[in-house]
């Protein structure tokens, strides 16, 4: 993506009119102006995203394959790498999502524990039968 635009955090900021909206998402930027007036969750939803990073808000939605197809038709540019505006990965520390993953790797550990005491239970059961019997 060498040719491509780059779109600086001021850029993203000054074109907030109706003839040229800027949102970004994914560390790229489009020109939402034409789609706004379209957009099947209303214009106030991107309205609220414009002038910062608008990728969890979208991904949030669950937007479909369409969807994603029309936010290709409206690329403008690249953002810029190390901008003012510090761009978010979707799944961070703090989302929702990576709390049940955590959860389940904590349930995960706690079987780690669980399995071996457990053949240690069973070995000494074993072992109390046995030398019991004889
Ligand atoms: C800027 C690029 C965007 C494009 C191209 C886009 C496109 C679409 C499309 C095509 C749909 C119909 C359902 C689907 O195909 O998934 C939709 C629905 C929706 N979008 Fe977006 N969207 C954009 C941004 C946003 C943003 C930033 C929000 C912020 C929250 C948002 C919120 C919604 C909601 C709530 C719906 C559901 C509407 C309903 O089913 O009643 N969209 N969008």
């Amino acid at each position: 993506m060498s040719d491509s635009k780059i779109i600086t955090f001021e850029e993203l900021k000054a074109n907030n009119t109706k003839d040229s909206l800027y949102v970004l998402i994914h560390e790229k930027v489009y020109n939402v102006a034409k789609f706004i007036d379209e957009h099947p969750g209303g214009d106030e939803v991107i309205l609220a995203e414009t002038g910062k990073d608008a990728t969890e808000a979208f991904e949030d939605v669950g937007h479909s394959d369409e969807a994603r197809e029309i936010l290709k038709t409206l690329f403008v540019g690249e953002f810029e790498k190390n901008g003012s505006l510090k761009t978010k990965p979707v799944y961070d520390s703090n989302s929702s999502s990576s709390h049940a993953v955590n959860a389940a790797v904590q349930q995960g550990s706690n079987m780690m524990y669980f399995v071996p005491l457990a053949m240690l239970g069973a070995y000494f059961a074993w072992r109390y039968y046995s030398t019991g019997s004889v």
